[in-house]
């Protein structure tokens, strides 16, 4: 029922903002002159819909990525506080159907992934959960433009974490710098 209703505004919305859509940019230079440090908290309640941006505050800057069910971007995010890097993770550019119809029902399916993702986020760093440090952080959403449909999160300098390990495992570095302190009772593993 809720799928439907969101769904069915989100549709009137398209209506409106039809004509808008993500668009790369290449301008890697708004990226090199922000301030692109990451914010502990934004100004607004973390919760659901108030993750809500402007589609205006947005900027894509360049793919960095693909999921199961998305493609991720890094992105700024303009506050009123200044700049800072995001990830955008949004519906596939290509749902790899010629089907008009089918793909329309793939792109669904991605929205839902990805709303079901936002609720996740939300509730973990809700003021019940508090949120942690090590965990990937909400910073906000689109949900009211199906075309524009995304995530945004903290961005990681050094992309995904398998990757970043294998890296240091391909090159060697992990012998030297894995190391293990602590006593029976207590590990620290230090990278
Ligand atoms: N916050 C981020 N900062 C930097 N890179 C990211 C970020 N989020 C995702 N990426 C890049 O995009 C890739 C795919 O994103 P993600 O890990 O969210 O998808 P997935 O979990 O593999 O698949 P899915 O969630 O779609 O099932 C990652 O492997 C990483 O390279």
């Amino acid at each position: 029922m809720e799928e439907e209703y969101t769904e069915h505004l989100i549709e009137d919305s398209e209506k409106e903002e039809d004509n808008i859509s993500l668009k790369l940019t290449n301008n890697s230079v708004e990226y090199l002159k922000c301030d692109a440090h990451i914010q502990d908290k934004l100004e607004y309640e973390a919760t659901g819909k108030n993750f809500e941006i402007e589609l205006s505050a947005l900027t894509v800057i360049k793919a960095i990525g693909k999921g199961h069910f998305s493609d991720v971007h890094m992105g700024i995010l303009s506050l009123s506080t200044g700049k800072i890097p995001v990830a955008v993770k949004a519906t596939k550019r290509k749902t790899g159907s010629v089907n008009e119809e089918e793909s329309e029902d793939i792109l669904k399916r991605q929205r839902q992934a990805l709303r079901d993702e936002l609720s996740i986020f939300a509730h973990l760093q809700s003021s019940s959960t508090g949120g942690h440090e090590n965990v990937l952080k909400l910073l906000g959403a689109i949900t009211t433009i199906k075309t524009d449909f995304c995530l945004l999160t903290e961005y990681c300098e050094c992309g995904s974490m398998d990757r970043f390990l294998q890296e240091k495992w391909k090159n060697g570095d992990f012998e030297d710098e894995l190391v293990v302190e602590g006593s029976e009772n207590e590990q620290i593993w230090k990278v």
